[in-house]
């Protein structure tokens, strides 16, 4: 096997084709890094499990359908516990921040990094920091115990608080340092991810010995490689709520319009996977699908059919979509928050106002609209029982990568199996739905709403879109080698 580094990332090569994309590890630039026997071995619950720890070799696979000559391909490191640790137990005194927009999980995540630390590592110096990023540095901080997360994971929003903005490496770095912090959680989406990164150079750039590990939180499952991010399968589920109320007031009355905005600025996972589950919905629009309204092929004559066919109809719009006809038709104002991300005008407020000046001036259809925007109280609920055991298993992930001295990691699920997972990997691009793969042919052929494509349009779509899928299986579009397109996987 060869081990190079290529712009600052670790790869391993072996044969056939065999790459590990492999995470830093603290001995790689701190020099008799001292290690010791896994406490774990000593606790009743874990050493009757046989191969509890992870073998040091084990890897795993980004891609898992391959032609008989495809090479091996691109693997992360295997999530889990190791036989050997580089903390002591009363030696490790850990962090947790939470930075950007809420989601669903937040305190579950929360919750279990701190049971991990202290049920099976026995650490109990463990400092929540408040307010995101800014906190480290202009907030105060709170002690965590097992005690005071107990019951946290059943409310939503994280106990931490959470900000954007703010982020100033050497004033983070510096507290980190000046606090005798050596293991730092960082919970949060694309932009935080970039931040902790950065704050991981930095810690190494001083040569200190603390464990950087991030937890991505993304309720738009918008960062890569993940199977999926924690929060979404919640957010698809409470979207059912917003959907099936519009679906009642639209069949209620003649010619009922149902109007959903849901989240999702650059990705229309949420309304992809909301309009699927549904089957109430007959149209979805997403930022990655442009469509228009006027015309043959367009929205609005393709809503005077339905109409005409079932007397009412349920539209689901992602907050992303449709941009670029809103700047056409409105003043773009180009405003930022406090991260840098660009401010959205609410799309849903705008297609409705469109859909009833269509009505009532060019068609003679008396209709009825109702607009319903759920979107911050979706992000606000506490995550379902299936996200909760996937913040679980994330949490308990970061907590053994840490101890195991590993660091400038993110933790994730790849193909169904937890993975150490760089962070340049995961912040390089942006998951998107990508629409001339098979999930949204699906939703197509399931709403039987039109693609607002011409088959020139897919056949230049696909041209620029580069190279075939490299994921062959049905449902997949992780295109790994084409920039900003990888579907969720959980479909397999
Ligand atoms: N390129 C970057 N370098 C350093 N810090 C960054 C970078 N991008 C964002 N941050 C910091 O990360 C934090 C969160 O970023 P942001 O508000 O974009 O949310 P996010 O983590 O992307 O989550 P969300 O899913 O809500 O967008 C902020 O404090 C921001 O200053
Ligand atoms: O209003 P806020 O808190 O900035 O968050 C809104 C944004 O957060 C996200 O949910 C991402 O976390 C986006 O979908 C949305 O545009
Ligand atoms: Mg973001």
């Amino acid at each position: 096997m060869g081990v190079f580094s290529k712009s600052q990332m670790k790869i391993v090569t072996g044969d056939a084709g065999y790459v590990l994309e492999d995470v830093p590890h603290l001995s790689d630039y701190i020099p008799d890094l001292l290690t010791y026997s896994n406490p774990l071995q000593d606790y009743p619950a874990y050493s009757v499990v046989r191969q509890y720890f992870v073998d040091a070799d084990d890897t795993v696979a980004q891609k898992i359908v391959v032609h008989k000559s495809s090479p091996r391909g691109t693997h992360f490191r295997r999530a889990g516990p190791r036989q050997k640790v580089c903390f002591e137990s009363d030696e490790v005194h850990a962090c947790i921040v939470t930075c950007g927009g809420l989601c669903p999980g937040l305190n579950t995540v929360i919750r279990e990094i701190v049971c991990g630390l202290y049920h099976m590592y026995g650490v109990n110096k463990i400092l929540g920091i408040e307010g995101g990023y800014m906190g480290f540095y202009a907030r105060n901080t709170i002690p965590l115990t097992p005690r005071v997360v107990n019951d946290i994971h059943k409310r939503g929003g994280t106990i931490l608080g959470t900000s954007r903005g703010g982020h100033d490496t050497s004033k983070i770095v510096d507290s980190i340092q000046d606090r005798g912090i050596n293991q730092v959680y960082i919970i949060g989406g694309d932009g935080t991810q970039k931040g902790a990164s950065v704050i991981y150079e930095e810690i190494k750039r001083r040569g200190l010995k603390v464990a950087v590990a991030g937890i991505p939180k993304t309720i738009d499952n918008d960062i890569p490689v993940i199977d999926k991010s924690f929060g979404f399968d919640t957010a698809v589920e409470e979207a059912q709520r917003a959907i099936n109320a519009a679906h009642v007031e639209a069949e209620s009355i003649e010619n009922g319009i149902g109007v959903v905005k849901l989240m999702g600025r650059y990705s229309g996972f949420i309304a992809m996977y909301a309009t699927l589950a549904s089957r109430d919905v007959d149209c979805c629009l997403i930022p990655e699908s442009p469509f228009y309204l006027e015309g043959k092929g367009g929205l609005f004559e393709f809503m005077e059919k339905r109409l005409k066919e079932n007397g009412h109809m349920v539209i689901v719009i992602a907050e992303g979509a449709g941009q670029e006809l809103l700047s056409e038709s409105m003043h773009s104002m180009d405003q930022q928050d406090a991260s840098g991300n660009k401010l959205l005008q609410d799309v849903g407020l705008w297609i409705s106002h469109r859909i009833k000046d269509h009505f009532t001036k060019q068609s003679k259809m008396v209709i009825n609209l109702k607009y319903i925007d759920p979107t911050y109280m979706i992000r606000a609920i506490p995550s379902n029982a299936s996200d909760n055991v996937y913040c679980t298993l994330l949490a308990q992930s970061a907590v053994h990568g840490a101890m195991a001295g590993y660091t400038g990691f993110t933790v994730g699920l790849v193909n169904g199996r937890h993975t150490y997972i760089p962070f340049q990997h995961i912040t390089e691009r942006q998951n998107k739905v990508v629409i001339t793969d098979r999930m949204w042919a699906r939703l197509l052929s399931s709403t039987n709403q039109p693609s607002f494509l011409s088959p020139k349009d897919i056949i230049e779509d696909k041209r620029e879109e580069g190279p075939t899928p490299t994921q062959l299986l049905d449902g997949e579009n992780c295109m790994d080698d084409k920039p900003a397109s990888k579907e969720i996987c959980s479909t397999r």
